[in-house]
């Protein structure tokens, strides 16, 4: 087996509120850059660890995490529409090594996932089939979270199932970094917005609109004071990347979800994607891992970091 490993942020508001022209160059050519490097290694698989943002998983069964056998892209924020090339039989024989490692994991067999996981899959492949994968959703977004270490383990477990193939493998983690994007929260919402944040799949297309709309409005305002949501955090988008370049990824066990929230945004939690990636990488061993691109980009709510890492 092969190995290779990138972490990205994704934004639905890449092209739809830009920063300016010259930062949207730097992130598109690292992007490229990402591309063609996954390009050259040519993945048999691709493991893409990835949030869901209440349109493939709601409150009426949260899981914490939830291997798909089959995925469709609902095409929220203009991304790509249709089914992933799920590999279906791997990612059963996935599922049952989880378990039987002592993981309570979710399985689903027709899944609908969002940008959160296409948005990166279509800029590191250019496509939603170029290769086969298996998605796994980590629960991200809707409270109340499990430990940083159960995520930690999980990857782990991800992990020792894939030093046993005989295949190159690229393992995606999207989302982060620090942000607080306009999600609602269940315990505060009113009825109407509780009941679709319990039971919302497939709505109209006004309905999603009108999602869209309100998610350009508050990047219009991001940063600005006036802006009710957590600001983006810089340093600890520093330090949160520094510690997965230690390697010392145990460290996550001791994250305070709260704290986290408080410091760098709600939807900081997406970076569980990333924990549980690089566990996968180093129950191969050590890694080496390299920062490729970080800034803290208000108009697109992310503290956007792309990091690469391979077996040192
Ligand atoms: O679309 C909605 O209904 C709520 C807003 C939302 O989900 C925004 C998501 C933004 C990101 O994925 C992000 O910044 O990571
Ligand atoms: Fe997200």
């Amino acid at each position: 087996m092969s190995i290779q490993l990138k972490c990205l942020s994704h934004t639905p508001l890449r092209g739809r509120n830009d920063p300016s022209a010259d930062v949207v160059a730097e992130v598109d050519a690292v992007l490229a850059q990402s591309r063609a490097e996954v390009e050259a290694f040519d993945p048999e698989l691709i493991l893409v660890f990835a949030p869901d943002h209440y349109n493939g998983l709601f409150y009426d069964l949260m899981p914490p995490f939830v291997v798909a056998t089959a995925a469709e892209s609902v095409g929220d924020y203009g991304t790509l529409t249709g089914n992933l090339s799920v590999d279906a039989e791997l990612a059963l024989e996935l599922t049952k090594h989880l378990t039987d490692s002592d993981l309570d994991v979710s399985l689903s067999h027709r899944l609908q996932v969002d940008h959160g996981c296409t948005q990166t899959l279509e800029e590191m492949t250019g496509s939603l089939t170029r290769y086969p994968v298996i998605p796994i959703i980590i629960n991200s977004v809707a409270p109340p979270f499990v430990p940083y270490r159960r995520i930690r383990k999980l990857g782990e477990a991800v992990g020792n199932f894939l030093a046993g193939l005989n295949k190159r493998v690229l393992i995606l983690g999207t989302g982060g970094l620090s942000h607080e994007p306009p999600v609602p929260l269940l315990a505060d919402s009113p009825q109407e917005v509780q009941e679709f944040l319990i039971c919302g799949r497939n709505p109209t297309p006004e309905g999603r609109a009108a999602r869209e709309a309100r998610t350009i409005a508050a990047g219009r305002i991001y940063g600005s004071e006036l802006c009710q949501q957590t600001p983006l955090n810089a340093v600890w988008d520093e330090a949160f990347i520094e510690l997965l370049q230690s390697g010392e990824l145990e460290q996550v066990d001791d994250f305070d979800i709260q704290q986290i929230s408080t410091e760098a945004g709600r939807s900081t939690h997406e970076v569980r994607t990333w924990v549980a990636a690089f566990a996968a990488l180093a129950a191969s061993g050590p890694y080496q891992a390299r920062k490729d691109y970080y800034r803290p980009i208000n108009e697109w709510i992310a503290g956007y970091g792309v990091v690469s890492a391979t077996p040192a």
